[in-house]
């Protein structure tokens, strides 16, 4: 997809089903490697991440057969190499995962630095401490990650941020470890749960995932198993600002409601109507929304991963909003792209001001990354006349049929 063209204006109304949770999906399929058996996993998004993902498996010699349904049949039994030298593993940032995974199961792994969503340096210095903990040896060089063990022993670790990739890293590495791993400081996201009771689905033993101390018991071998990944929570966050955002009313299903919790919040917070059915949302905007001032943090703070649709939002909301982006230091390069609609935002390092404006214009814009390109896309729906957003391959790393779920909610977008 290259572009991405809305005419604005309309109110969002209807259903719209959430598809599986990439940030869960990604370390899930990795982790299939752990296992030297078959693995079935089920609600998985067809997104552009899982796409090359699959590819990426294949090339390392897993057998893969992926259904557009989101189920897949993944064979890592076959996996004879586990060094790959390739740009493809440069196009997202889970292929890091591959780290941790193939460590455990070939005490051996060299991968690219990876890609991901230019929002800052992202270094990937606690993975490494991680594995070196265990027993690692581990080496950067020229771009390339090398790392080599004869044997990893489990170990006490304290993360110095809180790392989800790293948490994830980590737990694989120690999953099959001697004796056990002891993770402090460790990431509290729901995906963190989801990819423990993955493992341990496979035969491993993890203790305390969804705590900021999660307990590794090493264990011989894993085992093939049946698995299904969690809702989206950004996917459905983004359609619960959009309907926002348009004063719209819109249900949205398969989701997990606790996992919204600091989204519902903000949104309350702001006069919208939230309202909680079993595993689905109802979100009723409406024309008197106040500012509020949003603080991204790790789970169960506001996420990282909604600060730019968020941000869109309150661009369109009367009275001044501060948003602080404590996670990554370069989330706001989208800004300058949303100045070209109307808006009134000043950034300074992690703050933004935004002061609401009464009316968005479309405008001509590129899509800096992921979660900056459904930004774009919540402005170009709030927008008078038509926005034309390029570069649009970011946004189809991180959602599944954006443009037909649209389509359905009565939105008038298409692909260009
Ligand atoms: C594929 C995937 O799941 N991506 C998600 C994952 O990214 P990712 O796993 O890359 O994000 P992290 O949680 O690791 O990063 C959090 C913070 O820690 C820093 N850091 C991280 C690792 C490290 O070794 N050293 C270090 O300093 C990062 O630069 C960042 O400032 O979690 C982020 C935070 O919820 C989300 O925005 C991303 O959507
Ligand atoms: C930052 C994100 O993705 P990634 O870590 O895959 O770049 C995201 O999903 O918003």
């Amino acid at each position: 997809m290259n572009k991405v063209i809305i005419e604005g204006g309309n109110k969002l109304s209807g259903k719209v089903d959430i598809s599986g949770f990439k940030n869960a999906a990604l370390p899930i399929i990795v982790g299939t490697i752990l296992a030297d058996d078959k693995c079935k996993i089920d609600n998985l998004p067809m997104i552009g991440d899982v796409y090359n993902l699959v590819k990426i498996m294949e090339m390392l010699g897993s057998k893969v057969h992926l259904d557009e349904s989101g189920y897949m049949d993944i064979d890592t039994s076959t996996i004879s190499d586990s060094i790959l030298i390739d740009e493809i593993t440069r196009k997202m940032r889970a292929s890091y995962y591959l780290l941790g995974a193939c460590l455990s199961r070939f005490g051996e792994v060299k991968v690219l630095y990876p890609g991901g969503c230019n929002i800052g340096v992202r270094p990937i210095d606690q993975h490494i401490k991680g594995f070196e903990a265990l027993g690692a040896k581990v080496e950067v060089e020229h771009g390339v990650i090398s790392c080599k063990a004869d044997k990893l022993i489990g170990n006490k670790i304290y993360l110095d941020v809180v790392s989800v990739g790293a948490t994830i890293n980590i737990m694989m590495a120690a999953t099959m470890a001697e004796g056990t791993t002891i993770i402090e400081n460790a990431a509290k996201e729901p995906h963190i749960v989801d990819m423990a009771n993955f493992i341990n689905a496979m035969g491993g033993d993890i203790r305390g995932a969804g705590t900021d101390i999660i307990k590794i018991n090493g264990v011989n071998k894993l085992h093939g198993c049946n698995y299904s990944v969690i809702p989206d929570q950004i996917e459905a966050g983004t359609y619960m600002i959009a309907a926002a955002a348009t004063k719209g009313d819109v249900i949205i299903n398969n989701v997990i409601p606790k996992h919204l919790e600091p989204v519902s919040a903000k949104l309350i917070e702001m006069g919208v109507e939230v309202a909680e059915y079993g595993d689905s949302i109802r979100v009723n905007g409406n024309s008197n929304m106040k500012s509020v001032n949003v603080k991204t943090l790790p789970y169960p703070g506001f996420p990282t991963d909604l600060q730019q649709p968020m941000t869109a939002l309150l661009s369109g909301v009367k009275g001044t909003s501060i948003v602080t982006e404590t996670v990554f230091e370069g989330r706001y390069k989208y800004v300058d792209e949303l100045k070209r609609m109307g808006v009134d935002i000043t950034v300074d390092g992690r703050t933004a001001i935004i002061k609401g404006v009464d009316t968005l214009m479309g405008a001509k814009v590129k899509a800096t990354d992921l979660r900056g390109g459904a930004a774009l896309i919540i402005a170009g729906l709030m927008a008078n006349g038509v926005t034309e957003i390029e570069e649009a391959y970011h946004i189809e790393r991180g959602y599944e049929n954006f443009i037909s779920k649209l389509l359905n909610l009565g939105a008038k977008v298409k692909e260009g």
